[in-house]
């Protein structure tokens, strides 16, 4: 469980070009799909990168599993990252000249692992989301499709309890965006928190999603669930 307590967070504090993008959210994202939504500049991907540590909130605090995670001093904050979270960017941002079975076993590499372990355990992953037979290759040879599948594999390469996707099916087309809703249905069947912003009302409307967060001016307008 992710409890977000009085959060605010305000971008260039002090200057001219002051924005508070987020004022004092209170919420609480339990374990199944959460989806954010509201217009451009609402506030969803502030509290995305928040609750995914990657910054830190102006005031208020954010606890995972009843653990203060917002306040950590940046080294543990980063191990923090690399072991709960998973991130999925809209871009997909793998790195090209390594093959898909490198890409998805980047994020492991910190952590320290024999090399085999995290090999076997991205491989599972690549077969879970049917890119077994691609592993070896480049990743310039992927599909659209296959690209998000294998950002998907990497960013739960390290078995992270929660997955953070902002607009993941921005530039899929139906059939994708339904291949991606199954796996979003069987992450939230292995009991994983999974974060998700979107525009996309096949998204909303999907059978996975367990909570859908409406946000209006950095404010929660009205939680669904
Ligand atoms: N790094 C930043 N520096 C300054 N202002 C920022 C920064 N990031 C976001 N903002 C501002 O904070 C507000 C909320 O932005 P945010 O990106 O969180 O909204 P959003 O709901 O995700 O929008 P979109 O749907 O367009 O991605 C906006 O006014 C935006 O201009």
């Amino acid at each position: 469980m992710i409890s977000l307590h009085g959060v605010s967070k305000t971008y260039n504090e002090g200057r001219p070009n002051q924005v508070t993008a987020l004022h004092g959210i209170d919420l609480a994202i339990a374990p199944g799909v959460t989806v954010f939504m509201g217009p451009s500049g609402s506030g969803k991907t502030t509290l995305l990168s928040l609750v995914g540590c990657m910054a830190r909130p102006t005031t208020g605090r954010i606890t995972l599993d009843g653990e203060v995670i917002s306040s950590l001093p940046e080294r543990f904050l980063t191990d923090l990252r690399r072991r709960r979270f998973g991130f999925v960017f809209q871009r997909f941002n793998l790195i090209r000249g390594l093959s898909v079975l490198e890409n998805v076993m980047l994020p492991a590499a910190p952590l320290g692992e024999e090399r085999a372990v995290v090999e076997a355990r991205a491989l599972a992953r690549l077969e879970s989301l049917g890119l077994a037979g691609k592993a070896r290759m480049p990743v310039e040879v992927l599909s659209g499709g296959e690209t998000q599948r294998a950002a998907i594999a990497r960013a739960m390469v390290n078995d992270a309890p929660v997955l953070i996707a902002d607009e993941p099916t921005a530039n899929l087309d139906t059939a994708l965006t339904h291949r991606f809703l199954d796996i979003v249905a069987a992450l939230r069947a292995e009991g994983k928190t999974v974060i998700l912003t979107s525009h996309d009302p096949r998204i909303i409307a999907a059978a996975p999603v367990t909570a859908v967060v409406e946000m209006q001016d950095g404010t929660v307008l009205e939680v669904r669930s």
